[in-house]
């Protein structure tokens, strides 16, 4: 099976701090791939260079097999890729439909449209519920509701169903559950199972390692820069993980990258 979205020896150095030292990435259709590594190991760096957001110094970044070069995000996006960040980049005074067409605004047919430049207000409105109601986030009754006015779950929930309505090929997450309380961030993982069930492959960066042990596949552990291994997590235990991650525990020689 070919990778959906593939990275061959990327390389990024900040002055003297090699950020990505030859590191390597795969992502395989329908799955969830978690990334892990410890503070600075260079996760972030590789995200963004998958979402245009970083441009490498070197090595190539495949989507379907054929190479992409992305000078920035909106290049990621028109490819197919989607990112939810961590800061979740949402505008909070804005409705729940405003913020998800943000950038994508839908204009009316014709002349109103192409020349009086007016939205298609009722259009947008349809598409942000059926596309809420995909995922059962029946919960927000008005998606015409200020985003500030959701809680932190409906939030996250409101930029997974941007992303999921958007990404026509890879969704990747950054640290989604990082400031959930626990029933949020139990229904923030239940939008990442939905969103695989539906057929897109997940990139799911976290530090929370019950949370990547229940959803994942496979676990992409990257350290100093690169890929040490790709885990299941089936075959290691959380300690494990961990221990390789922090380069307490070497990769088992037939994992290593
Ligand atoms: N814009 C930048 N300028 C200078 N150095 C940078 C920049 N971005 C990242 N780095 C450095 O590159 C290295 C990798 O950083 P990166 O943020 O990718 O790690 P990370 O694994 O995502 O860490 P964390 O889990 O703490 O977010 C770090 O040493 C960091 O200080």
């Amino acid at each position: 099976m070919e990778p959906v979205l593939q990275a061959r020896n990327l390389v990024k150095r900040y002055g003297r701090v090699v950020a990505m030292d030859h590191a390597d990435f795969e992502l395989y259709p329908g799955e969830i791939l978690a990334v892990i590594g410890d503070n600075g190991a260079g996760k972030s760096t590789l995200i963004k260079a998958l979402s245009g957001a970083v441009l490498p110094d070197d090595g190539d970044i495949l989507l379907d097999g054929k190479p992409v070069h992305f000078a920035s995000p909106i290049d990621a996006r028109a490819a197919g890729i989607e990112t939810v960040y961590q800061t979740l980049a949402m505008s909070p005074a804005l409705s729940i439909t405003d913020n998800m067409f943000m950038g994508r605004e839908i204009r009316k047919p014709g002349f109103r449209g192409a020349w009086l430049r007016q939205l298609d207000r009722k259009k947008m409105e349809e598409i942000a519920r059926d596309k809420l109601n995909e995922l059962g986030l029946l919960t927000i009754q008005n998606i015409n509701q200020a985003v500030e006015t959701l809680s932190g779950g409906q939030r996250q929930g409101v930029a997974v169903a941007r992303a999921a309505a958007f990404g026509s090929k890879v969704v990747i997450m950054d640290e989604p559950t990082a400031a959930l309380g626990v029933k949020e961030s139990r229904r923030v993982l239940e939008l990442i199972k939905d969103v695989k069930a539906r057929g897109l492959p997940i990139v799911l960066i976290s530090h929370n390692m019950p949370h990547v042990f229940e959803v994942a596949d496979r676990i992409h552990i990257h350290r100093l820069g690169k890929r040490a291994c790709v885990i299941k997590p089936s075959d290691f235990s959380m300690s494990d993980a961990v221990a390789i991650m922090t380069g307490a525990m070497d990769p088992p020689d037939s994992l290593a990258a």
